[in-house]
């Protein structure tokens, strides 16, 4: 029976592997097709004339484009197959599949029994045979759909789904689901097989390395709704850990690109809590085919210059997150105006005469200037003039010209006179300086001033807090940014407005990752350079759709400078409120709301946890169920049999304390007893605090150990988790409890939690946090 079962097994694998040479035949004819295009494109360039270089441009364009993605989507190309019913219409779509989604009248017999009547590969890419019948559908199009959305509930035309395994050329294997048990279909009159245990297990228990895979050949029917919904307005998707949001919202970026490329190439950004996140992330819109399109980036690296990674205390980046900082850098832009040393008094000569302006006067036309709304730096022309006016008046000089036209004019030579000497340029620059953001934000570091600038808006303990925090950075804001000090500069970044001359900076590698480069033309490139270069910085703050992941992280400041990038974009907003680190969220929910405005708004919820096997889950629920009473978790799919272990250490208190050397042992111990029990990562979350000291502890032990603080933890996965002291990570901050559910669910496989005194462990080590 098992060898009869095998036989079946091969000959079906033998199917496909058939199928996936005449893929591969086919896809070589396109790349010599691609190379022919290239190579005659080439011999058209000789030509010389302006004509023929734009039509080189397109060919080429279009023929690089082609070879780099059939390069790129070799491994894995061909990954599912559905077997249909036949269609109630016999409409077919331009990638050859028919149309409807529903059986037609007579497609299932009285007795039961049914014929294939369509046979569908799905694949990274799309690939017509000669004859223009699909060899291959682009997962993305229409006709794919049904791959991941039949149910048994709904199967629609589906009565078998095939998961493929395939490395390179090879087909190693195949896992079918049937959708239609109750049928008997047959396919060129053989009965249909059914093979295998179920693909999507196989993907869940891999092994994780350091980068995340996409999910495309097992993208489960909830995920794919999101996926494909519609670009309008806002999709916002809520979820549990685990229940693949990244995953989602970065196979939505791959569909938006599908689905309307000239719209969206180079105009997508995806935001991502840390740049670890990023760099764990960033490979899979590459797998999927779209190199370079889509720009993801840190909340710590959205402005250009600055690249944060380090955190302030919590009570810091609570302050510094809040809404009421708007107010605080309002003042401080303008208040910064009076940084240096400031001329008392203004003496020039013009038509031979000393003329003076004093304190009281210069006091005077600041006030006047500053009664404008323009951003600070703009307002220096307006500066200018009216600093002139007041000369003007003081010199008496008008009272000589009974007709204005004289006036006139002896005022412009009097303008011109006095705007060219040096004292009067060197005064405008002293008295109205050129501010940088950062330069204002170092002159925060001073605590009086702060606490000017912040009067009844922040508490003094908050004005000390903030100021100490910034003292990190020199007189010019040169220095280490945190995280949420980025959003205060893009804040004053717009308060400042760009500084009147513009400094020249090198080339940003995002302008390379928009992917306009490869979208240039000929005409584009004859437009003066410093045209595109402009299009691009402002590109870059307004983008046509913008992916934020753990949404429910984001500070009100951080929602402010998010939503800054963009004003017409369509939005994709995913996140999951009982894993979030702020601890006001009402505060944030109002700042989202006006970032995303008006727009209409989509809500999905996605309730399967893919990564945890239920015995961390359910251990993860017990801290759930303290954080947010009443919330109901994700559901986890898989069981490994193996429950959480809990090591107690001899140590605790406060990071310096002498017996943190017994914790880090232990750390150590734990960390070194999962790397024998798991092939791929193992994480250890530590509370932030302990950050140095856990790189310490975890030194030279293996690069598949990661030390974590435990914001750093977001988002990401390992296939072992050591928590740390739950009690250290829960009371770091108000929204400690939270932190903890995040770094409890962390692990595909195993978790060990270490206690230590703090954490009052029972007597099988169960900290007092996690009983029951
Ligand atoms: N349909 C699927 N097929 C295979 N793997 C999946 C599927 N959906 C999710 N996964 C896997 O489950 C894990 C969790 O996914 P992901 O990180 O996107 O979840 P998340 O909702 O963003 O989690 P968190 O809120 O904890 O950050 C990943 O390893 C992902 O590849």
């Amino acid at each position: 029976m098992g060898a009869q079962h095998d036989s079946v097994r091969e000959r079906e694998v033998r199917g496909e592997q058939s199928h996936l040479d005449d893929v591969y035949r086919r896809l070589e004819e396109k790349i010599h097709e691609a190379e022919f295009l290239m190579d005659d494109a080439s011999k058209r360039a000789q030509v010389g004339t302006p004509g023929a270089l734009a039509e080189r441009d397109a060919q080429v364009f279009r023929a690089g484009l082609h070879l780099n993605r059939l390069n790129s989507e070799f491994e894995d190309f061909l990954f599912g197959r559905i077997d249909l019913l036949l269609g109630k219409d016999g409409k077919k779509g331009p990638d050859g599949a028919y149309t409807s989604v529903e059986p037609a009248e007579g497609a299932v017999r009285e007795d039961g029994t049914a014929e294939i009547a369509e046979t569908l590969h799905i694949g990274r890419l799309g690939v017509l045979d000669a004859d223009y019948s699909p060899l291959v559908i682009d997962w993305r199009a229409p006709a794919a759909a049904p791959f991941y959305r039949s149910t048994p509930v709904a199967p629609g035309r589906v009565v078998r789904r095939r998961v493929i395994r395939s490395k390179g050329r090879q087909v190693l294997g195949v896992e079918d689901d049937l959708l239609r048990p109750e049928i008997r279909a047959t396919i060129d009159g053989v009965e249909l097989p059914v093979i295998g245990d179920g693909a999507l297990m196989a993907a869940l228990g891999r092994a994780r390395g350091h980068a995340m895979r996409d999910i495309v050949s097992s993208i489960q029917a909830e995920q794919d709704m999101v996926i494909r919904a519609p670009a309008a307005s806002v999709t916002e998707v809520e979820g549990g850990p685990g229940t693949g949001k990244t995953a989602v919202a970065l196979h939505r970026a791959a569909y938006l690109l599908y689905q309307d490329r000239r719209r969206y190439a180079g105009g997508i950004l995806i935001v991502s809590p840390t740049p670890l996140l990023v760099s764990y992330t960033e490979g899979v819109l590459p797998s999927l085919g779209e190199e370079g399109q889509v720009a993801i980036r840190a909340l710590g690296s959205l402005v250009e210059g600055a690249e944060a990674d380090t955190y302030d205390e919590q009570r810091v980046a609570r302050v510094k997150g809040s809404a009421r900082m708007v107010k605080v850098l309002r003042r401080a832009a303008r208040g910064a105006l009076e940084l240096g040393e400031m001329p008392q008094s203004l003496r020039v000569v013009a038509f031979g005469a000393r003329i003076e302006l004093g304190a009281e006067e210069l006091r005077a036309v600041r006030q006047q200037v500053l009664g404008g709304t323009a951003p600070v730096n703009l307002m220096r022309p307006r500066a200018r003039r009216l600093l002139l006016d007041a000369l003007w008046a003081r010199s008496g000089a008008r009272r000589r010209y009974t007709d204005d036209e004289l006036e006139a004019e002896a005022r412009e030579a009097f303008d011109e006179d006095i705007a060219t000497e040096d004292v009067f340029t060197e005064f405008l620059d002293a008295w109205w300086p050129e501010l940088t953001p950062r330069r204002v934000l170092a002159a925060m570091a001073d605590e009086r001033r702060l606490g000017r600038w912040s009067r009844r808006v922040l508490r003094p303990d908050e004005v000390r807090a903030v100021a100490r925090s910034l003292r990190r950075l020199d007189a010019e804001g040169a220095g280490p940014l945190s995280v949420h000090d980025v959003a205060l500069l893009d804040e004053l970044h717009l308060l400042l407005g760009a500084p009147a001359r513009p400094k020249k900076r090198d080339m940003d590698p995002l302008d390379q990752l928009t992917g306009l480069d490869e979208l240039t033309t000929y005409a584009d490139r004859e437009a003066p350079r410093r045209e595109r270069a402009e299009r691009l910085a402002e590109e870059r703050r307004d983008y046509a759709h913008i992916i934020v992941d753990e949404a429910q992280d984001l500070t009100p400041m951080q929602w402010r400078m998010v939503g800054r990038r963009g004003r017409t974009a369509t939005w994709t907003v995913v996140g999951d409120p009982a894993q979030s680190s702020w601890s006001d969220p009402d505060e944030a929910a109002a700042a989202r709301d006006e970032a995303l405005g008006t727009r209409p708004r989509r809500r999905f919820e996605l309730t399967v946890n893919y990564r945890n096997p239920s015995e961390v889950a359910e251990l993860a629920d017990r801290v759930l169920a303290l954080a947010m009473p009443g919330t109901a978790p994700p559901k986890a799919v898989r069981s490994t049999g193996l429950r959480p272990r809990f090591a107690v250490a001899v140590a605790g208190g406060e990071p310096d304390a002498p017996d943190a050397e017994a914790l880090g042992a232990a750390v150590r111990e734990e960390a070194a007893r999962m790397l024998g029990e798991v092939d791929g990562t193992v994480g250890v979350v530590v509370a932030m605090g302990r950050r140095a000291q856990a790189r310490e502890w975890l030194k030279g032990l293996d690069d598949r150990v990661v030390p974590l603080g435990s914001l750093e933890a977001k988002g990401l996965e390992y296939d072992a988790t050591l928590v740390v002291s739950p009690a250290e990570i829960a009371d770091e901050s108000p929204a400690g409890l939270r932190v903890l559910y995040v770094a409890l669910t962390r692990a595909t496989q195993r978790l060990t939690v270490l206690s230590s005194a703090r954490d009052l462990p029972d007597a099988e080590g169960v900290p007092d946090l996690l009983r029951d």
